[in-house]
C-alpha cells in the first residue's frame, strides 16, 4: 500500500483522492495545518471499529473522534506516559532485557534459527507486563506466545482494518458477514481474547494489591487506580477506564515497538558498514566505562550514531504504514492551495512523507543513519510521523523508545546477530501497522556476559 501511495503521489502531485471522500497529502508543509498542536481536527470513524469492548463510556485515547473530548480525557492520566515517569520503572525493563538475553544466548551455539521477530515482540509485550501490571507474562520464560495473544493480534488486524477503510455504510455487513466467514470469526474471537485479557490483568493485579498490604509497585494500572481513588469521581475516571489502558497497551504497545526493533536489526544486518560503526560506538562507551549492563536509558541516548540509527529505522519504515485520516473543519481546510470542503476526509502517510527528498535529501529513499548527524536536523525531525503528530501523538512512545534505547546497545554489545539466510530479503504486510515477518538471524556470544 505505502509502495502504491509513494508512486501516486509521484505521478499525480501532492494531492491525491484516495476514495470518494478522503484525500491524501504528501506535502510536508501540511503537517501542522493537519494534525495541529492546538484546536486539532477531529479522527474520522476509519478509528472508531478498533475498540468495541464496552469497558467505559468514554472513548480511549486512540479512537476519541472528538479532539476535544480526547483532550479532557488525556489530561487525566497523561503524566502517567511521561519519560520521567516510564523510567521510574527502568529496573522492571532491565529485567525483561536480561531474561531475554538468556534466551537468546540459548541459540548461539548455531545450530538453528533464532527468530529474532518473534522474540522481540515477545519482550515488548513482557516489558508492557512488568511496567502495566508489575510482572511479566511468562512470553520470555516460557518461549512461546502466552495466551496466544500474537495469535490473535495477527488475526484481529487485516479484520479490523478492512472494516476501518471500508466505506461507513459496508461496515455492517462486513461485521454479519463474520457470522458466517470462518476466518472473520476467529477474528472477532481473537478480539475477545484480547478484551478479556485486559480484564483479566487488571482484576489480578488489584487481587495482587489487595493481599500484599501496600507492598506493591506503583506500575501503572497502580498509578491509574491512584487517580482512580483520588478524583475519580469528579473526572468520571473508573475501573473500566483502567482496564480499557490496559487493553489499549496490550493492542498498540508490542506490535509496534517489534516492528520498530526489527526495522533496526534488519538494516544493521544488511548494512554492514552501519552495523560495524554502531558496534564501535557502543564498545568504546563501554570500554570507556560509559555503559553499565544493562545498558542506561540515559547512558544510551548520549550515543549519537545509535540514535541515528534507531530514527533512520523508525524513519524508513514507520510501524502505522496508511493515512492517518481526519476530517475537514467546518470551514474547510486549504491544502497545496487547493481548498477541501466541510466533510471530506484529509490525512498524511508518514511512510510517504519520510521519502520526501525536498526534506530528507536526495537520498531519501535510502537507509543512511549518519544524516541525522550532518547539521541542523530540525526540519527532517518535524516531517517524522512515526508516532503521529500534533495533539494525537502517541500516548506510548516513550515506552517504546525506552526499550529501543536500551535494548539494542545491550545486545549487540554481546551478541553478534546476523541474518540466518544471508541477503534474504523481509516480506512487510501493511494493515495499519506494517509488520514484517522473516527476521531469522544467527547469533553468537561476543564476550561472556
Ligand atoms: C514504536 C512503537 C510505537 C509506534 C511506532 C506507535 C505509533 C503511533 C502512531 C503513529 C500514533 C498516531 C495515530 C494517529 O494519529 O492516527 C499512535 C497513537 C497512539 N499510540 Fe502508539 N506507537 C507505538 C507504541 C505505543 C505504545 C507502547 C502504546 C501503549 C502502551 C501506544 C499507544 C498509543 C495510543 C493510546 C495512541 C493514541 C494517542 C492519542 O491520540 O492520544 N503506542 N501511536
Amino acid at each position: 500500500m505505502e509502495h502504491t501511495q509513494r508512486r501516486l503521489h509521484q505521478q499525480y502531485g501532492p494531492l491525491i483522492r484516495i476514495t470518494p471522500n478522503e484525500v491524501a497529502c504528501a506535502s510536508p508543509e501540511a503537517i501542522k495545518q493537519i494534525y495541529r498542536n492546538q484546536g486539532g481536527l477531529d479522527k474520522t470513524d476509519f478509528y472508531t471499529v478498533w475498540n468495541s469492548q464496552n469497558y467505559s463510556k468514554h472513548p480511549d485515547m486512540f479512537t476519541a473522534i472528538s479532539d476535544k473530548q480526547h483532550g479532557e480525557r488525556r489530561r487525566i492520566f497523561n503524566q502517567v506516559y511521561t519519560l520521567s515517569n516510564v523510567l521510574k520503572s527502568e529496573e522492571y525493563i532491565d529485567k525483561c532485557s536480561e531474561l531475554f538475553l538468556k534466551r537468546i544466548a540459548e541459540y548461539q551455539d548455531g545450530t538453528k534459527p533464532l527468530d529474532l521477530g518473534k522474540w522481540l515482540q515477545m519482550y515488548a509485550f513482557d516489558v508492557i507486563g512488568e511496567l502495566y501490571f508489575g510482572r511479566m507474562f511468562g512470553f520470555l520464560e516460557t518461549g512461546a506466545d502466552h495466551g496466544s495473544w500474537i495469535e490473535s493480534l495477527d488475526l484481529l488486524m487485516p479484520f479490523l482494518c478492512m472494516t476501518a477503510v471500508a466505506p461507513t455504510y459496508v461496515r455492517s455487513l462486513i461485521l454479519m458477514s463474520a457470522l458466517v466467514v470462518p476466518g472473520s470469526l476467529k477474528a472477532l474471537k481473537a478480539i475477545d481474547n484480547i478484551g478479556v485479557a485486559a480484564r483479566k490483568c487488571v482484576a489480578e493485579r488489584f487481587d495482587t494489591a489487595s493481599k500484599d498490604e501496600g507492598q506493591h509497585r506503583t506500575d501503572i494500572v497502580e498509578q491509574l487506580h491512584e487517580i482512580h481513588l483520588e478524583k475519580g469521581e469528579k473526572v468520571d475516571f473508573q475501573i473500566g477506564d483502567i482496564q480499557q489502558e490496559a487493553y489499549v497497551a496490550l493492542f498498540a504497545g508490542s506490535d509496534t515497538t517489534a516492528i520498530a526493533f526489527r526495522s533496526v536489526f534488519y538494516h544493521l544486518m544488511r548494512y554492514p558498514a552501519v552495523y560495524d560503526q554502531l558496534l564501535q560506538e557502543i564498545d568504546t562507551a563501554a570500554d570507556n566505562g560509559q555503559l553499565s549492563s544493562p545498558v542506561k536509558y540515559a547512558e544510551a541516548v548520549k550515543l549519537p550514531f545509535l540514535c541515528a540509527c534507531i530514527k533512520e529505522a523508525l524513519r524508513v519504515h514507520p510501524g502505522v504504514a496508511l493515512t492517518m485520516a481526519r476530517k475537514a473543519p467546518a470551514e474547510g481546510i486549504e491544502l497545496c492551495g487547493t481548498y477541501i470542503p466541510a466533510g471530506y476526509r484529509v490525512g498524511m502517510n508518514g511512510a510517504v512523507i519520510h521519502f520526501d527528498k525536498s526534506i530528507f535529501g536526495p537520498d531519501a529513499d535510502e537507509y543512511r543513519p549518519s544524516r541525522w548527524l550532518e547539521g541542523d536536523t530540525s526540519t527532517m525531525d518535524k516531517c517524522m510521523l512515526q508516532f503521529g503528530a500534533g495533539t494525537r501523538t502517541c500516548i506510548g512512545k516513550n515506552i517504546s523508545l525506552a526499550e529501543l534505547h536500551k535494548l539494542i546497545p545491550y545486545l549487540l554489545r554481546n551478541f553478534k546477530v546476523e541474518m540466518w539466510e544471508k541477503d534474504k530479503v523481509w516480506k512487510t504486510r501493511n494493515l495499519w501497522f506494517n509488520k514484517q515477518v522473516g527476521l531469522e538471524v544467527r547469533v553468537t556470544a561476543r564476550r561472556s556476559k
